[in-house]
């Protein structure tokens, strides 16, 4: 398609929705507008947008596709905007927020005025913002949960889709409701739960200063989305308040019989806790992202020594085998490391194990 797509937001999500855009039609033009110049500035200089906006009226007016992707409040703000606003008559208007209850309220006064507003949420993510962040595949292989009102003409969703193809994301529609119930136990509770977990290790840290030497593997695994932005989690926490209360009601049952199995020092009813979550969380659906985003992940335990990365990397080039993201995984403090690297097939996987069991004597293992 060779339409004009106005991108309201250049961070993360808006960033890598247009690369992903620009990938399948690449003789459209995307516009980009936001409240900080410099990340316009940024994404101009990137090629993330061919042109900037100076206002949303002026990018607004004669777009085909307006996508918003600004923190839950502030689309809120801007969807109202548009009720105002003499707009193409076949314009299609999407968000990308992670709720969707309120900003549905919202479309359905851009309804009543003939504005298609389609919701719409990519359900992939990272805890870094902005467009300098942004990727074209991001999206690849996780849910895009889209939310049409009752009076949507489904023609309209297609040629949605059809926009955003380019992120190799697997559509899905639900409705709000539906929605902010299952983000809430997903998405919203695991990013409070891990920012509380931050928390108790900081209160620690104030008579123990060994708590920040040592909060390592599942500490890190489990809390690195507490680095994610805080507006953002403030806004859809507000925005979510009434599923997240009874949530967070369940969850305080849920410690409750916690701290009663280990109170009354019931090993078996301990054990089965353990065991039921293990299973439930082993038969997960793997290699799709998601809530749980899933890599061909390799575990290669390694000295700890300055250069082993680029060592192993270096096989790996040999051979011709991409991969898509290398960690360390500190939990033998000063003696050894796990270095987990991630590749985009099972096939480049096995092909990286062959390879450094090849090269080297260090130790691989597929599953952790
Ligand atoms: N980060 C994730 O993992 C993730 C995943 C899926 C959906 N989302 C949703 O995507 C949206 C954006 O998140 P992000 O991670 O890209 O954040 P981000 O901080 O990277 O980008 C948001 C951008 O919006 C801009 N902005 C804020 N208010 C604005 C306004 N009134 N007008 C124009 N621009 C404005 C900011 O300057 C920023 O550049 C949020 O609604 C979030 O809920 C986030
Ligand atoms: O991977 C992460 O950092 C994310 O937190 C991504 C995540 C999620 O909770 O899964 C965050 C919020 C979005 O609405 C969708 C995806």
């Amino acid at each position: 398609m060779n339409g004009r797509v106005f991108i309201i937001g250049l961070g993360l999500i808006g960033g890598s929705l247009a690369l992903g855009i620009k990938a399948k039609h690449p003789h459209c033009s995307i516009i980009g507008y936001d409240v900080s110049d410099q990340n316009v500035k940024l994404g101009k200089m990137l090629g993330v947008i061919d042109e900037k906006a100076d206002s949303i009226m002026e990018g607004a007016l004669d777009a085909d596709l307006i996508i918003i992707s600004t923190p839950v409040k502030e689309t809120e703000i801007i969807m109202e905007m548009f009720g105002e606003l003499p707009l193409k008559k076949d314009v299609i208007i999407t968000d990308v927020g992670s709720t969707k209850g309120r900003i549905m309220e919202k479309a359905e006064l851009l309804s009543q005025k003939g504005i298609t507003f389609i919701g719409g949420h990519p359900m992939a993510g990272s805890h870094k913002s902005g467009v300098t962040a942004a990727k074209s595949l991001l999206f690849e292989n996780a849910f895009y949960l889209i939310t049409p009102d009752n009076f949507t003409d489904e023609d309209k969703v297609k040629c949605l889709m059809n926009w955003l193809g380019g992120t190799k994301a697997k559509f899905l529609v639900i409705t709000p409701s539906e929605h902010d119930l299952l983000t809430g136990v997903i998405s919203h509770m695991p990013h409070i739960v891990a920012a509380s977990l931050v928390h108790q290790a900081d209160q620690t840290s104030k008579t123990n200063e060994l708590v920040t030497r040592l909060a390592a593997g599942g500490f890190r695994d489990i809390t690195r989305i507490a680095s994610s932005s805080p507006a953002m989690w403030r806004d859809i926490l507000l925005h979510n308040k009434e599923v997240l209360l009874k949530l967070l009601k369940d969850w305080q049952d849920e410690m409750n019989l916690v701290i009663s199995l280990i109170d009354e020092e019931n090993a078996e009813g301990l054990f089965t806790y353990f065991e039921d979550a293990k299973k439930f969380r082993d038969e997960l659906p793997k290699n799709q992202k998601g809530a749980i985003p899933a890599f061909y992940d390799l575990y290669v335990d390694v000295p700890d020594y300055p250069g082993v990365i680029s060592e192993i990397t270096g096989y790996l080039a040999k051979e011709a085998i991409s991969i898509t993201n290398i960690r360390i995984i500190e939990t033998r403090e000063d003696i050894n490391g796990i270095l987990v690297i991630s590749f985009q097939t099972d096939e480049d996987r096995m092909r990286a194990q062959k390879c450094i069991a090849a090269y080297s004597n260090y130790d691989t293992t597929i599953e952790k």
